[in-house]
């Protein structure tokens, strides 16, 4: 598969369902902690450096960001979960607004999980994916930063990433770095299988 990255852009920032898009494509939502790497995964995919933002201040905005991707799918940024200072009322206005989108939104094809291949995956990590898998969507579990830890030792977190989130074996799941690119064209085949 190949995407255009001069043909993508920002479909809306949506604070509230209303404003989600009717365009017929299918929707491939991004979740993982603050921090881990979800708009840098995004920008590294469609080839675009700052389409979406990686700077922003995590836990402040409660939007779902949906992205048109070459007119064949649409990726939908979905805020970080696991941000310390945010407060118990956001947190749950966060939480209400996202459970919606996931058991609601028709259009949503298949989550992609990030989660830091460095470090065991966080309670919130393996919350949110029996989450996805108790309303049974394929889930493609991206391990991010693979960059930051040796080549030898990169078999053994995956494996202990699996036990920990207890895995479906229907899934896949792959370390991923958006420094250098790696596994970029195994992510692709896999976005290419879920929108077919
Ligand atoms: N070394 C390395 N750094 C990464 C990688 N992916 C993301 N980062 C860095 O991690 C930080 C956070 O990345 P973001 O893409 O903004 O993370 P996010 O998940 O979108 O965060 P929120 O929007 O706050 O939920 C940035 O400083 C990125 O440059 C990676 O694969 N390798
Ligand atoms: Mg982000």
């Amino acid at each position: 598969m190949k995407i255009n990255p001069n043909n993508v852009d920002i479909i809306i920032s949506a604070v509230s369902s209303k404003q989600y898009p009717e365009m017929n494509l299918p929707e491939i939502a991004l979740s993982g902690r603050s921090n881990v790497g979800k708009s840098s995964f995004i920008n590294t995919i469609v080839g675009r450096k700052s389409l979406a933002r990686t700077s922003s201040k995590p836990g402040k905005t409660v939007t779902l960001n949906f992205f048109n991707i070459d007119d064949q799918f649409i990726f939908v940024d979905v805020p970080g979960y696991g941000y310390a200072k945010q407060s118990k009322k956001d947190r749950e206005k966060w939480g209400k607004f996202i459970e919606e989108y996931i058991t609601e939104r028709e259009p949503l094809a298949a989550v992609i999980q990030l989660i830091d291949l460095r470090h065991p995956p966080t309670q919130d990590d393996v919350m949110m994916y029996n989450f996805l898998k108790h309303y049974q969507l394929p889930v493609l579990v991206v391990c991010t930063k693979m960059d930051k830890i040796p080549r030898s030792k990169v078999d053994k977190h995956i494996k202990i990433i699996k036990e920990k989130i207890d895995f479906d074996p229907n899934d896949v799941i792959l370390p991923f770095s958006s420094v250098d690119k790696k596994n970029m064209d195994k992510v692709l085949d896999v976005i290419s299988n879920i929108i077919e």
